[in-house]
């Protein structure tokens, strides 16, 4: 229990009405979700105003209102607090209920558009190596030093966010790496939080349906920047045209990496082949496990982060040597019929077309690639066209079909994908709406050598139709097609 003066430290209050000498025994954003005792906030969202559940949720038992107005009819016994920005106090009065946990890690974030979960998830794996109790929370799960906890959202909410870095504090972990995903900066998700770091990977085509235009996107993640301390380090890709973007108004210490421009931490590929990557890092050869350039962007990023929390360089580049990627990342198996099948996340044309760009690098030239795409519904519509013709310009054969249609018509989203082909790649493209059936058949089409990229749904464990979540594993089915055919 805490009172309510303690929870508004640093809140941005404008005014309040009623006491403050009140106990709160939880805090919510979720009208659903109070019980007597409890402090609700009322958050602007993109579909609701919480402002029109404040009644509800005093007569539910909200003893605290956080609100940027005021109700007409304020009740007895509850105290009502106006801000500024609601979204924005929650997140102060979140790291406040749970004693202000990310003071005492020390909390990195990644962001970009892609590359977060693979950063992320080798950061806390080479921190765990390297002896120390770490915390990750991610988009394919996250960790409480050996605990999982599943994941919901790449960054979750402030309340859940707090919540689980208290956990982190409670188990004893030092260290703590999170994605900071675009819609969390906006929404305020981290706000009140303290990093001890900021890495961003790359920006490229996503979330337009959300932001509306790339400028708004690119705004985002450079907000992120803008908001760490003067104690926080910021650490960019060089070699990407908005790195430098990113740290136009940040306060933090600044530092890059780069394949190609110059950097403070650089590294060169050797090698590229399917058994891994060969770099040189600032002068030594190292061999990594993760496949494809642009793992040479990510390895090189956590080395520098690591670097920047102080930790031994030949340590770091011997464990991070060992490591794999994340779930679901350049995930892949080789059948006894000698058919390579790789499950990857790219949802984004410009992931796309790297892992196809790598598979191009790697495979040894007379093999097919066969690439069943589809894209997500309820998200950015404007990728579809272009995730459609960078598939097909870098495959021998496309399988168009579903990803999450959610509660779009899965036909529509096929049909605003094809019309994204060009003329002369349209004979390679074939629809296939089940993506069951699209699997079945990718594996039936294959010959002994050819390799078969199934994009978009990477460690996914379901396919989201009209609001109801089907179990379903892309590597799982891959495998099982693969070895019935053998
Ligand atoms: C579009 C979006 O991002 N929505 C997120 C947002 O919800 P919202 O504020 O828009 O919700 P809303 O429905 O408009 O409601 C407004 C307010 O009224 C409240 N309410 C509503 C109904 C009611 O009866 N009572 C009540 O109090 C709601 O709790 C909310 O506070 O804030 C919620 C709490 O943080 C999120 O759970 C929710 O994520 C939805 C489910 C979602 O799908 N988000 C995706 C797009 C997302 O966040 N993705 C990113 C990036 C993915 C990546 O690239 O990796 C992520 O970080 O996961
Ligand atoms: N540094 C990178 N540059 C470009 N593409 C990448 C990079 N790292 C990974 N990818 C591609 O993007 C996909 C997603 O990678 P990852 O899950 O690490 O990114 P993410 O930023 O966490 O994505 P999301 O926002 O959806 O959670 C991978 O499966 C791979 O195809
Ligand atoms: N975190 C991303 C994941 C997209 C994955 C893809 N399978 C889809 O459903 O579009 C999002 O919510 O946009
Ligand atoms: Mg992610």
């Amino acid at each position: 229990m805490i009172r309510i003066k303690e929870l508004l430290t640093g809140a941005g209050v404008l005014s309040i009405e009623g006491t403050t000498e009140l106990e709160i025994g939880k805090i919510c954003f979720d009208s659903r979700q109070v019980t007597p005792g409890s402090l609700f906030a009322a958050v602007r969202g993109t579909s609701a105003d919480g402002h029109q559940f404040v009644q509800k949720a005093a007569e539910t038992g909200a003893v605290a209102i956080v609100c940027e107005e005021y109700p007409a009819v304020m009740q007895d016994g509850v105290t009502y607090i106006k801000v500024e920005n609601s979204a924005e106090a929650l997140g102060v009065i979140a790291s406040n209920f749970y004693g202000n946990p990310s003071d005492k890690l020390r909390l990195t974030g990644v962001t970009g558009t892609n590359g977060k979960t693979t950063v992320a998830t080798l950061l806390f794996r080479l921190f765990e190596e390297l002896g120390y109790k770490a915390g990750l929370i991610s988009t394919v799960e996250n960790y409480i030093h050996n605990t999982v906890v599943p994941s919901t959202h790449t960054t979750p909410d402030p309340i859940s966010l707090n919540q689980l870095l208290a956990e982190m504090v409670d188990a004893g972990c030092d260290y703590c790496f999170m994605e900071v995903s675009s819609h969390a900066v906006v929404q305020h998700r981290i706000s009140g939080l303290k990093f001890a770091g900021g890495v961003f990977t790359n920006l490229t085509h996503d979330h337009l349906d959300f932001h509306k235009t790339f400028r708004a996107y690119l705004e985002a993640k450079k907000g992120f920047f803008d908001g760490l301390g003067k104690d926080a380090f910021a650490l960019v890709n060089a070699d990407d045209k908005n790195g430098a973007v990113m740290l136009q108004n940040t306060g933090a210490w600044q530092k890059t990496y780069a394949l190609k421009n110059m950097g403070d931490f650089k590294a060169k590929i050797i090698e590229n082949e399917l058994s891994g990557l060969l770099l040189d890092i600032e002068g030594q050869e190292v061999w990594f496990k993760l496949v494809g350039s642009f793992n040479a962007y990510n390895l090189l990023a956590v080395y520098g982060t690591a670097l920047l929390l102080e930790q031994d360089k030949a340590k770091v580049l011997t464990v991070l040597s060992r490591l794999t990627g994340a779930e679901g990342r350049f995930d892949y198996v080789i059948a006894p019929s000698g058919i390579m099948g790789i499950v990857d996340f790219a949802h984004t044309p410009d992931a796309v077309q790297n892992v196809l760009s790598t598979i191009h690098d790697i495979r040894k030239g007379t093999e097919q690639v066969i690439t069943i795409i589809g894209c997500g519904g309820d998200r950015d519509k404007t990728k579809r066209p272009v995730m459609a013709q960078v598939a097909c310009d870098w495959s021998d054969k496309v399988i168009l079909t579903s990803d999450n249609p959610r509660s779009e018509d899965p036909q529509e989203i096929i049909r605003e994908m094809e019309a994204g082909i060009s003329p002369e790649n349209k004979r390679k493209a074939l629809t296939i709406t089940d993506r069951r059936e699209a699997i079945k058949t990718a594996c039936h089409f294959a010959k002994p050598g050819d390799i078969i990229l199934l994009a978009g749904k990477g460690h996914e464990k379901y396919q989201e139709i009209k609001g109801v979540k089907y179990p379903f594993d892309d590597k799982k089915i891959l495998i099982e097609q693969l070895y019935q055919n053998s």
